[in-house]
């Protein structure tokens, strides 16, 4: 959690007058849209991705496949009454598989998606596949993919560091066959296997040997979304052997797939909801999902609103109460920095457990939600596997972002209610949400 040298602009967070009162239309998810791109470009015919993320995350992931010989046509389609979001950006990928190449570079960025769903892609292409990314790149966890894949027969150059940058030397095929992992540090790993399993020689057994694996939600979405393109998948929750994936070798169907709302990106409008007493709408909605911020119904229902949801979409709405929660949410991760700055302004104490990976995201965002709330005025400490919050009240000063996206809108939450709170480089929510504060001005009347 290294602060910037340089210190980005400071946005004023927007303090609210009264309760909220909006619909707010989020983009696609950031987890479906890349996984989308990684099976559309494994497929043996062309597919059609509508209402894609366009994000940094996103864009790294379609940039890369490019670079290895996919064709990604961005285009806005009127031939399809799905094509047009009601957001009204109309915006579909027309994905073309090829023959994967090398010798080529991929920037991951930060992208936890881009930096582990890839390698495996690699190992199909013809030539070398360099990896580099952002520094922060080089600390997050990736030897669980660079051993499994070393064992599945690629051939992978990461001066002996398990880490960024590297290169897959890509053969133009992969054995395959049976790999046992220790995924307790990302859920990516397992998922990153599983989704260009069916074009491994072999497919795929995974066998997770770890304590605990996080984010489950995330592999759901893996094996639905493979399941989907034709893959045939075994798994745990369908009656296969505990903790172990089997994917087969298949060719892979082009589809037309439609990407839902990015349900983690519409945290902060939920909690801007509960923090202001107020009512937002969240447009589709969908009425059934993997994504793991449906998991906010509940977690923000018990901190005090209530919700409906209809096939138009989900309206959350405040009681004008906070409550504190005590909430295991190592299923859902992601959902930490904006529950936590809830959490902060409720009228009792948190804890929230399970998430002892996050100190491996973005940023340490254990560390960073401490002492960003801390130096408000709050009382947070980290536990051994999350963050024990008591509320106490907070005054304004700058909300630093560690270049998470999450944080960033997380101090948002938090300026909702105390007055002058400045966020630092609010630009980073560009990883998955460009318009964040335009989005966030726009649901305050501003
Ligand atoms: O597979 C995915 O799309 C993701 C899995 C999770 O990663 P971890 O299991 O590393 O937390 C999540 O936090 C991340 O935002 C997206
Ligand atoms: C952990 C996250 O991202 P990544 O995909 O980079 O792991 C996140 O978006 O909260």
């Amino acid at each position: 959690m290294t602060e910037s040298a340089v210190h980005p602009a400071l946005w004023p967070a927007p303090h609210a007058s009264g309760a909220v009162d909006a619909t707010v239309t989020v983009p696609g998810s950031k987890s479906v849209t890349n996984r989308a791109l990684v099976l559309a470009a494994l497929s043996s015919e062309p597919g059609w991705l509508r209402r894609p993320l366009r994000s940094r995350d996103t864009l790294l992931m379609a940039e890369a496949l490019r670079a290895m010989g996919v064709g990604i046509e961005e285009t806005v389609s009127s031939s399809s009454s799905v094509a047009g979001g009601p957001d009204g950006s109309g915006e579909a990928w027309r994905v073309i598989p090829a023959g994967l190449h090398g010798p080529v570079t991929v920037d991951v960025g930060n992208a936890g998606t881009v930096m582990r769903f890839l390698p495996p892609v690699a190992t199909l292409a013809n030539g070398p596949v360099r990896f580099d990314g952002d520094p922060r790149s080089y600390e997050r966890p990736l030897t669980g993919v660079i051993d499994a894949l070393r064992v599945l027969g690629a051939r992978i150059d990461d001066d002996g560091r398990g880490s960024l940058p590297m290169t897959v030397h890509g053969g133009g095929a992969l054995d395959g066959g049976p790999v046992a992992i220790d995924a307790s540090s990302s859920s990516q790993f397992v998922s990153a296997l599983l989704l260009s399993a069916p074009r491994f020689n072999q497919g795929v057994e995974v066998r997770h040997t770890g304590a605990l694996l996080p984010s489950m939600p995330h592999i759901r979405m893996t094996v639905d979304m493979l399941r989907a393109v034709g893959a045939q998948v075994d798994e745990p929750e369908t009656g296969g052997e505990p903790n172990v994936w089997r994917v087969s070798p298949s060719a892979l169907l082009g589809r037309d797939l439609t990407v839902e709302p990015d349900l983690s990106n519409a945290q902060p409008f939920l909690a801007a909801a509960l923090v202001t007493g107020g009512r937002v709408t969240v447009p589709d909605w969908p009425l059934r999902t993997t994504q793991p911020g449906d998991a906010l119904r509940e977690i923000f229902t018990a901190m005090g609103g209530s919700c409906e949801l209809t096939e138009h979409g989900l309206t959350f709405t405040g009681s004008g109460r906070i409550h504190g929660i005590d909430v295991d949410l190592g299923e859902v991760g992601e959902l930490t920095p904006g529950i936590a700055a809830v959490a902060a302004l409720a009228d009792s104490p948190s804890t929230l457990s399970g998430v002892a990976h996050l100190r491996l995201h973005e940023t340490d965002r254990l560390a960073a939600l401490t002492k960003e709330i801390n130096e408000l005025g709050g009382d947070v400490t980290e536990t051994a596997d999350g963050l024990h919050i008591r509320p106490r009240p907070l005054h304004g000063g700058t909300f630093h972002t560690y270049d998470d996206h999450r944080m960033a809108t997380a101090g948002s939450i938090i300026g909702l209610a105390v007055p002058g709170v400045e966020i630092e480089n609010v630009a980073t929510t560009a990883k998955t949400l460009p318009d964040f504060p335009q989005m966030w001005t726009g649901m305050l009347g501003a």
